[in-house]
């Protein structure tokens, strides 16, 4: 599992060793600079001869990045350092200087564009850039001359490769959030553990590839945000054992479709039975099509584990709906869990258990918010996915999975997953029902324990994102997917997992 900390978890942890002495900018620095000069070795074939660029901000990030760059001038790196402001970090200058690193600030001669030439010319002949304007510092958006540098160097042509220090300056540190300019980088190299913004969008897409430097943080507790790695997966699948029956494994009860999305029944079926299910009971309008499809789905009533309601359910389908309400009411009832997908999740009663999962995407989310009073459009969801799922488990009590290209997943005492397993081919029309199905499967199989525990749900829903991207992923390995063929990618991808 890869676990992230936020800036005040980091903090408490930097102190008792930063009183102590240990000299945990020298560390940072090192590491940082062995990662720009082997990205250097990578890309030019040596270290020597190349240009370098330091975005440098008033705080300990901007410390981190001169130290670095002095390290990589006496590798024979041309070092610029760009001080975005009159204070920066003095021993970290010093030792740039010592080094014969060049030393420009913003304020220099500043042209129309508010850009000193001299500063537009060493970004232009770049190899890489380092921007340590903000680290765990920072607040709000980058400000002043550091967001004039951010425009410059992300309009530069060839772009040289950029290198976040601890992480790309301006995002939210906890949250991930995006204000103002941000410069996309190829690499972040991070220290002593991954913050919150490099697992969670939108934050997360500018970080590029990420790399730990191992600072000699002990950060204990638990983290900010995880996201499962396969493993993890393995560790929560419920393998059946020699001896089980069908009913033993877990029995789905799946109320999606309608009239209207026929479609949505077989697809949550599909991915439920593809997942690994004990049975299928689909109670609805789009019998007769799921049944032509899943021939092993028995119809109609009887006892279950689990629910999956709400996929393709239209909002004119007065029956449908009232199957799905009851199957709500029953599963919140009588601790089984009940996955609550697109159509039943204006369903929803005031407050419900978290073994209840909501799976919406960013436009649900909003209207599900908007219902109770918040406003909120889908724009303000996308712009923050974290505080919005959080707010949406705060006001449900549910489990809330909030779909996107990286997958939020928000449960009580604090478990918080973001998911990045799938490709872009996944947005697309019925995949999201296939998802319910998985997590269906997956939750029946584990009922008991995930009303037992809590936090549960939250881990089996992360769980099925995790499966399901990989899915998209075995389906057409770097093009196109339909819902149908991620469904049909199941099996070899839990298969492998188990197996692993
Ligand atoms: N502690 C350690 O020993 C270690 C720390 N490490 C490193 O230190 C980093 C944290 O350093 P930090 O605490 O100095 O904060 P940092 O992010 O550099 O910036 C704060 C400065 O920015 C300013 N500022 C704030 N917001 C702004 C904005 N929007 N736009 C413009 N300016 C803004 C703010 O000014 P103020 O608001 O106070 O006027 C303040 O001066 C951490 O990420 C890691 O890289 C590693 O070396 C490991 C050891
Ligand atoms: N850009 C993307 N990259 C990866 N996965 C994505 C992306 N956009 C959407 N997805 C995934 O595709 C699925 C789409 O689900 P959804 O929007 O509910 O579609 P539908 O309602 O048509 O089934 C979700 O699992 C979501 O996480
Ligand atoms: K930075």
């Amino acid at each position: 599992m890869l676990h992230s900390w936020d800036a005040a978890a980091v903090r408490a942890a930097e102190e008792p060793l930063l009183t102590a002495g240990v000299p945990l900018m020298a560390r940072a620095s090192f590491g940082l600079a062995a990662h720009v000069a082997r990205a250097l070795r990578d890309r030019r074939g040596r270290v020597g001869g190349a240009r370098a660029v330091l975005l440098v901000g008033s705080g300990n990030n901007g410390g981190d990045t001169l130290h670095a760059g002095a390290l990589l001038a006496r590798r024979g790196v041309a070092v610029t350092a760009v001080l975005a402001s009159g204070r920066v970090h003095g021993d970290g200058l010093a030792a740039l200087r010592a080094a014969h690193g060049r030393v420009l600030t913003l304020d220099d001669a500043c042209e129309r564009h508010g850009v000193a030439a001299p500063v537009a010319a060493a970004v232009a002949a770049a190899d890489v850039v380092l921007d340590g304007l903000l680290g765990i510092g920072g607040r709000g958006g980058v400000r002043g001359a550091g967001a004039r540098l951010v425009d410059l160097v992300a309009a530069a042509d060839p772009r040289p490769l950029v290198v976040a220090v601890d992480l790309p300056s301006g995002v939210g540190v906890d949250d991930g959030t995006r204000t103002g300019a941000v410069l996309d980088a190829d690499l972040t190299v991070t220290f002593g553990g991954h913050k919150p913004a490099l697992l969670l969008p939108p934050a997360s897409a500018a970080a590029g590839r990420v790399e730990l430097v191992d600072i000699g943080l002990r950060l204990t507790g638990a983290p900010a945000v995880a996201r499962l790695e396969d493993h993890d997966v393995v560790a929560l699948w419920p393998v059946p054992g020699r001896d089980v029956h069908k009913y033993g494994r877990g029995v789905l009860g799946v109320v999606t479709g309608s009239g209207h999305y026929p479609g949505a029944a077989v697809l949550s079926v599909a991915g439920a039975l593809r997942t690994g299910v004990g049975m299928v009971r689909y109670r609805g309008s789009a019998g007769a099509q799921v049944l032509a499809a899943h021939p092993e789905v028995v119809e109609g009533d009887g006892r279950v584990q689990a629910w999956v309601v709400g996929s393709g359910v239209a909002p004119d389908d007065a029956e449908q709906r009232s199957r799905a309400r009851d199957a709500l009411a029953h599963g919140s009832r009588h601790d089984e869990p009940v996955v609550v997908d697109a159509g039943a999740l204006d369903l929803l009663p005031e407050r419900v258990p978290p073994h209840v999962i909501l799976t919406p995407h960013a436009g649900e989310l909003a209207a599900l918010l908007a219902a109770r009073g918040e406003r909120v459009e889908r724009a303000d969801v996308e712009a923050g996915p974290l505080a919005h799922a959080r707010r949406a488990h705060e006001l449900t009590g549910a489990t809330v999975l909030l779909k996107g290209s990286t997958t939020v997943v928000v449960g009580p005492h604090g478990a918080t997953y973001a998911q990045a397993d799938g490709p872009a081919w996944l947005a697309t029309a019925g995949a999201g029902d296939v998802l319910g199905g998985v997590l269906g499967a997956l939750l029946a199989g584990r009922a008991s324990d995930a009303v037992a525990d809590p936090a549960l749900p939250a881990a089996l829903a992360a769980a099925a994102a995790l499966v399901h991207g990989r899915a998209a992923h075995r389906a057409n390995p770097g093009g196109p997917v339909t819902a149908s063929d991620v469904a049909a990618a199941l099996p070899a991808v839990v298969g492998a997992l188990v197996r692993a």
